[in-house]
C-alpha cells in the first residue's frame, strides 16, 4: 500500500467536512473520487497529502513516498514574473535537460521561457503535471486537473494521464467530474459526502442498465450516477454505508 487511512475525521469549526473514512491506494492503480459539490474532495485530497490536520483516526502514508501534487487551481499573480522555467525549478531545482524532458513528456515542449500568468488554462495543467513528473513520485494526486477545459482537451489530459501511469507505474489518485473519464480511465471509484458512501469497480458500475441510460448525459450525469450508486446493491463488489439523504437533496 501507498497510503491508508482509518477513520479519518477532518473539522473545520463546528462543522464536521469528513468523518470516518477508510481507504487505501496500492500502487500503480488509478482511483477516482467523485462526489457532490461540498461533499470534502478537496479536504480529503488536501488530508491525504497533510496539508489538513486530522481531528479523528490515522493517516498512514508509505515511508519516504513521493507524492506528485496537481492542485485544482494555482491562482497566479499576474503582477509576479515568473517563468515556466523557473517554477519548474521551484522548491526543487531541476536541470534544464530534466525540465525539457518533462515538458516535452507533457505536451508543452515550448513552453519554457513564456510567463506562467500567460499560459491557457490547459498549457497551465501540463505544466504542474510536468513539475509533477519531475519528482518522480509513487502516486499522482490529482483534484480536477481539468477544470476549464474543453472535452477534447479533457479527453487528452486524461489520456496522458494513464500513459504516465504505464511509463512510471505511480498511481494515480484524482477528482473527477467527468462521467467519461470516471467509467473508462479508473480502476476504482470512490463516493464520498462527507464520508465514503460506496466504493468498487467502474465495470460494477458500467454495467447497470441505469448507469447506460445515463452515460454521456454531461453535467447531470455525475450526480444521477452518484445516486445510482446509493440506491442499488452491486453483489457487495460496491460497499454502501449509512449515507446521508438530507445532505443529498440538499446538494441536488
Ligand atoms: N477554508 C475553508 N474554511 C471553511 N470551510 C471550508 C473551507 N474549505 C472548504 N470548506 C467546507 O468544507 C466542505 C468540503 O469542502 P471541499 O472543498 O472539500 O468539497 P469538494 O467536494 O471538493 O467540493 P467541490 O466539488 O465544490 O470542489 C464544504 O462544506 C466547504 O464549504
Amino acid at each position: 500500500m501507498l497510503i491508508e487511512t482509518h477513520g479519518l475525521s477532518v473539522r473545520r469549526g463546528n462543522a464536521t467536512v469528513l468523518r470516518d473514512v477508510d481507504l487505501a491506494i496500492a500502487q500503480g492503480e488509478i482511483v477516482t473520487i467523485v462526489g457532490p459539490n461540498g461533499s470534502g474532495k478537496s479536504t480529503l485530497v488536501r488530508a491525504l497529502i497533510g496539508l489538513e490536520p486530522l481531528s479523528a483516526g490515522t493517516l498512514w502514508r508509505k515511508p519516504g513516498l513521493r507524492i506528485g501534487y496537481v492542485p485544482q487551481r494555482l491562482h497566479v499573480d499576474a503582477t509576479l514574473p515568473m517563468t515556466v522555467r523557473r517554477f519548474l525549478s521551484l522548491p526543487q531545482r531541476v536541470s534544464d535537460e530534466a525540465a525539457r524532458v518533462a515538458l516535452t513528456r507533457t505536451g508543452v515542449p515550448d513552453v519554457a521561457q513564456r510567463q506562467l500568468s500567460g499560459l491557457s488554462g490547459g498549457q497551465l495543467q501540463r505544466v504542474l503535471l510536468a513539475r509533477a513528473l519531475l519528482s518522480q513520485p509513487d502516486i499522482f494526486i490529482l483534484d480536477e486537473p481539468t477544470q476549464g477545459l474543453d472535452q477534447p482537451g479533457t479527453a487528452a489530459f486524461y489520456r496522458l494521464i494513464e500513459e504516465l501511469r504505464a511509463e512510471t507505474g505511480a498511481a494515480v489518485l484524482m477528482v473527477s467530474h467527468d462521467l467519461h473519464v470516471v467509467m473508462s480511465a479508473s480502476d476504482r471509484v470512490i463516493c464520498l459526502n462527507g464520508h465514503v458512501c460506496c466504493q468498487g469497480a467502474p465495470h460494477v458500475v458500467s454495467a447497470a442498465p441505469e448507469y447506460r441510460a445515463l452515460f454521456g448525459l454531461g453535467t447531470g450525469g455525475t450526480l444521477a450516477l452518484y445516486r445510482h450508486l446509493h440506491d442499488h446493491d452491486h453483489d457487495g463488489e460496491a460497499h454502501a454505508h449509512n449515507h446521508d439523504h438530507a445532505r443529498e437533496h440538499e446538494d441536488a
